[in-house]
């Protein structure tokens, strides 16, 4: 793929899970394709259970697909996220590829402000800097600063999921999945994300994500797929359907 060419081109992809205990195959999604540019704001639809979740974490890899292909143009090249080597996808969710779910992976007996500054200290930035930035973005998502020093597993699951955007948004990304980013989160630390998100765009990072309350994103939004039907519609071009 070229400079010019999406950053992201996910072929025919297909997920399905070996469900041992019935002796049966669940089809999560099948054949999906769309291509995401830099800059873009995607947002997948579905109703519960249509592979929207599943969809994400294929591309971030937790789940391997059954069939097709994620075309990611990395900073070292293009690179398959469906067939990479797991060395590889390390090091592409170190310094590229951003996600976000509901849950934080609280580890025991680290402070909040050092879960947040992780991703800019391994960057290379300074640490005093990282840490700086680090409770900047705890204050912008409303975490009080009493909890800052303090270990989140105790927080609530509001508190915990503002260290986790502050976590996951503190360093731009290239590519950024977010599974119900605004899921038990207060009006303030919406308003934050959102204008984060408006400012990584404007930056040129490309968005995929699900939102239970899609209008949260609105402005933001360039392309919708629905994978009730696998029809990808732009925002822009409402006529200009593109079967999958
Ligand atoms: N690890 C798994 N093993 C077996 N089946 C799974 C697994 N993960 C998801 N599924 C099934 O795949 C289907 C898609 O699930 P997924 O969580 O992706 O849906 P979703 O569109 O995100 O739903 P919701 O809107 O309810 O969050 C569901 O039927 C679910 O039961």
């Amino acid at each position: 793929m070229t400079a010019s060419s999406p950053l992201l081109r996910v072929e025919r992809l297909t997920k399905t899970f070996r469900m041992y205990h019935l002796d049966s195959m669940l089809h999560a999604f099948e054949d999906v394709s769309f291509d995401l540019h830099e800059g873009e704001f995607l947002l997948l639809r579905g109703h519960n259970g249509a592979g929207k979740s599943t969809l994400l974490r294929t591309i971030w890899r937790s789940y391997l697909p059954v069939g097709g292909h994620v075309w990611y143009r990395s900073s070292h090249g293009d690179i398959d996220l469906a067939t990479a080597a797991d060395v590889d996808i390390a090091l592409l969710r170190r310094q590229e590829i951003g996600f976000v779910t509901q849950f934080l992976n609280a580890r025991p007996r680290v402070a909040a402000q050092d879960i947040v500054a992780e991703p800019l200290r391994l960057a290379g930035h300074d640490p005093a800097e990282a840490l700086d930035q680090a409770r900047h973005w705890l204050d912008q998502f409303g975490v009080r600063p009493e909890l800052w020093r303090a270990y989140p597993s105790t927080f609530s699951g509001g508190e915990q999921q503002k260290v986790n955007l502050a976590r996951a948004l503190i360093l731009p990304q290239r590519l950024l999945l977010l599974d119900e980013p605004t899921a038990s989160l207060d009006a303030g630390a919406r308003a934050a994300l959102i204008r984060r998100l408006s400012d990584l765009k404007a930056q040129g990072v490309a968005i995929i994500g699900v939102f239970h309350h899609p209008g949260d994103v609105a402005e933001l939004i360039d392309r919708e797929i629905n994978l009730n039907t696998s029809v990808v519609s732009d925002q822009s071009e409402q006529e200009d359907y593109v079967a999958l």
